[in-house]
């Protein structure tokens, strides 16, 4: 299944009847949007719906911009940032996102924004800072997002704070790029509140420009304060601009309407999803007075595509019959191919014997991957049978990233579904401490915040499972019409089984993730005020991404598929 320039023929190939994709509607302006791709640029190798990869996207944009320039419409092509930790062809290279970056890099974006994995780890900021921003020139967009440069010691913006810019026909841009309020960035940046970063002399000299629009590239959720906040302050010098924000990081289909001239879009997660968006009356001369359309309606659609070979040539191409393949795009897919089979992403390791769901099923379900990492992968592969004490290892829920499919259980497989390098650091408690910690992680604040909720589903049984998206303008969004998955939430932290027989005063090892420290020293604290207890690594053989690696050796390498 490795053979891109092949998989497009695949049995089980998206094969729609082609008047089921209704034509895109184009606006003065038109956006194509990704967000949070995490390194998934050979697209879905396991999942048709999904089979794109960057060089038949690289193809789809040649071919948009052909018609953009037919129809002499304004096209952007935007991305909202997270290019890392999610697969393979990022994460298992030596140097994070050293084969990805490049390839990134020939898509010709008009605006990019920076994610929050891009700031977990220093030596990944520093690289997005020296290698990858200088190649965007002006359109890498950091307005609130700084690294201390490690030369000169200044603190300086990432990328650029804004950038004004004039596109084919016309249409003149503000742009800005802000992150959301991250408070787990590595020491070597600093993450400025955007409500603060609006108040600054920079940011109310540019509102002076005189622009057509302004373009908010928000590794932001569009609902969330962060991103309110930038649209209210251009609305308080502009009564009638348009606005438009292209969002990310909850991994959701969604859109919003701010008001009838300011609009939102977010655009999925890991390449399943392309974001249309289309704005109509941009143009109007009339408006050059801002007073005379306060209140004016601007036509908005918004499409969110999914990300196949079929979808793309459906809505790209003149006429069927037209060639779709680019000379560049196959070059990207060759060089895809070739990247992994130099980090030997295809290897198999074993065979799952069923599929896992991350969020389909209750995590007390035998379907449920995080019932497999709780009750087998944690036992197995984590806890240490030669400590003196029996170990109990907590996880949060977020660390596992995506299903795993029944069949072949390759290299890549363990970073799809966890690509983080958590250490597990442990404390050896008595077992009352130890039965305590789940419940008390799970009543600590959440790592993401509450009202990140998927927007609702509508329910049909005789289509494909896939995404129904219920935004602010209702249903219709979904390009492809699919049956709803269904969504079931899951605690924030999971556990492997606790021992049983034991007293309360019996010692157990209480094992986590170094990425939940700061959540596991005060809740040991105040569960046991009276000790101090050491922590320290638990095991240095395995990390969070090892674990599952391991377990497939284990328990699923004698299996054949
Ligand atoms: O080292 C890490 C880093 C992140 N996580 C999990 O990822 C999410 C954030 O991912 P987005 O793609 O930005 O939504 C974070 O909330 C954690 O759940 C992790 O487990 N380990
Ligand atoms: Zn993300
Ligand atoms: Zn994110």
């Amino acid at each position: 299944h490795d053979d891109h320039l092949e998989k497009r023929s695949q049995p089980g190939a998206p094969q729609p009847n082609p008047v089921d994709l209704s034509p895109l509607t184009w606006g003065d302006v038109n956006i194509i949007h990704t967000t949070d791709t995490h390194g998934w640029l050979s697209g879905h190798t396991k999942e048709a719906s999904y089979s794109a990869d960057f060089g038949d996207f690289s193809s789809f944009l040649y071919h948009m911009r052909q018609q953009a320039n037919h129809r002499r419409k304004d096209l952007l092509v935007v991305d909202s940032g997270d290019l890392h930790d999610g697969n393979g062809l990022g994460d298992a290279s030596p140097v994070n996102g050293q084969y990805t970056r490049p390839i990134y890099q020939k898509i010709n974006y008009d605006a990019l924004a920076i994610g929050n994995h891009e700031l977990y780890v220093n030596d990944v900021a520093e690289n997005t800072y020296r290698d990858f921003a200088p190649g965007w020139g002006k359109r890498y967009l950091t307005s609130n997002v700084f690294i201390k440069d490690s030369h000169t010691n200044k603190t300086v913006p990432i990328g650029n704070l804004y950038n004004k810019f004039r596109l084919k026909f016309g249409t003149r841009v503000m742009s800005y790029g802000f992150l959301y309020n991250f408070k787990g960035a590595a020491n070597n940046t600093v993450v400025e509140p955007s409500n603060f970063t609006v108040t600054l002399p920079w940011f109310q000299k540019s509102l002076k420009e005189d622009v057509d629009m302004y373009l908010i590239v928000g590794h932001v959720p569009i609902r969330w304060a962060e991103a309110t906040a930038v649209v209210k302050a251009i609305r308080a010098a502009h009564p009638s601009k348009p606005i438009v924000v292209l969002g990310g990081h909850l991994h959701v289909r969604d859109f919003t309407v701010y008001d009838n001239r300011a609009f939102g879009l977010s655009s999925g997660r890991f390449m399943e999803t392309l974001g249309w968006m289309s704005v109509d009356g941009i143009k109007d001369r009339a408006c050059r007075v801002e007073t005379n359309c306060i209140g004016k309606n601007l036509t908005v659609t918004r499409r969110y595509l999914d990300s196949n070979v079929y979808t793309y040539k459906k809505h790209s191409l003149a006429h069927p019959r037209q060639k779709f393949d680019t000379w560049k795009g196959r070059s990207i897919t060759k060089e895809i191919f070739k990247v992994r089979k130099t980090l030997n992403l295809s290897n198999t390791i074993g065979c799952a014997p069923q599929d896992y769901y991350l969020a389909r099923y209750p995590y007390t379900d035998a379907r449920s991957l995080l019932n497999l990492v709780a009750n087998e992968v944690l036992p197995t592969a984590v806890v240490n049978a030669s400590r003196p004490y029996p170990g109990v290892v907590i996880v949060n829920s977020g660390s596992q990233r995506f299903d795993l499919f029944k069949g072949p259980f390759t290299l890549d497989d363990t970073y799809i579904v966890s690509p983080f390098h958590n250490d597990f650091i442990f404390a050896t408690v008595p077992y009352k401490v130890a039965s305590k910690m789940l419940a008390a992680l799970n009543g600590a604040p959440f790592q993401k915040r509450a009202d990140e909720a998927l927007p609702a589903y509508a329910t049909n049984a005789t289509l494909t499972p896939g995404y129904v998206t219920k935004d602010d303008y209702g249903y219709g969004g979904d390009d492809w019409k699919h049956s709803t998955i269904p969504y079931v939430p899951s605690p924030n932290y999971i556990s492997s089984p606790l021992p049983t027989g034991l007293a309360e005063t019996d010692l157990v090892d209480i094992v986590w993730l170094s990425f939940f420290t700061n959540l596991v020293e005060p809740i040991l604290k105040k569960l046991d005020p009276a000790t101090t207890y050491t922590s320290g690594i638990y095991r240095r053989d395995v990390d969070t991404n090892s674990m599952l690696l391991n377990f497939v050796k284990a328990k699923w390498s004698n299996t054949t598929c």
